[in-house]
């Protein structure tokens, strides 16, 4: 498969920004792109892309600023999103009692949407002490040898 790559962040302190962008890095088979879901309009998903979607969580179990936006656009837009195919990373830190759960709010989303994820659902758990982008980009390798 050649679908252009799309990369979508959500975050609020920029972990998932930096995650992002070095799993840009690690995508040379095709046209990558990175772009953070505040800037992105709904009414764009196609089909003809695979949408790599990294989000943060915050509050107590919230999406992180950045993202808001999006879900709310998905909320009132309501996009027909059958044809799309999404992988999904979530970034969190499980000494909070709603661990990982920003990310799954959109996952909730895009599936009740139409839009199929594909793949291992990755997780970073910053109380692990590792690097968020690397387990992005360890992540991303596997994603890519299903053939996306
Ligand atoms: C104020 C605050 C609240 C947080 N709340 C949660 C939470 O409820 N659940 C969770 O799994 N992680 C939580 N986190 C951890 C972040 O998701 C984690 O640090 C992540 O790497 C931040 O990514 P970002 O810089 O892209 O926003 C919280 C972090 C902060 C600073």
């Amino acid at each position: 498969m050649n679908k252009k790559i799309v990369i979508l962040f959500g975050t609020e302190s920029g972990n998932a920004e930096f995650a992002a962008e070095d799993m840009a890095l690690e995508i040379s088979h095709c046209e990558v792109e990175v772009i953070d879901m505040t800037d992105f309009d709904v009414n764009d998903f196609s089909a003809h892309n695979f949408y790599m979607i990294i989000c943060s969580t915050h509050g107590e179990g919230d999406l992180p600023s950045g993202a808001v936006p999006f879900l709310q656009a998905l909320d009132s837009v309501l996009p027909d999103m059958k044809g799309i195919q999404y992988a999904m990373f979530g970034l969190g830190d499980s000494s909070y009692a709603n661990y990982s759960r920003g990310s799954e709010h959109i996952d909730k989303k895009l599936t009740a949407l139409g839009a199929v994820r594909v793949g291992e659902y990755g997780r970073h758990d910053a109380h692990t002490g590792t690097l968020p982008n690397v387990a992005a980009v360890e992540w991303t390798r596997r994603i890519l040898e299903l053939g996306q």
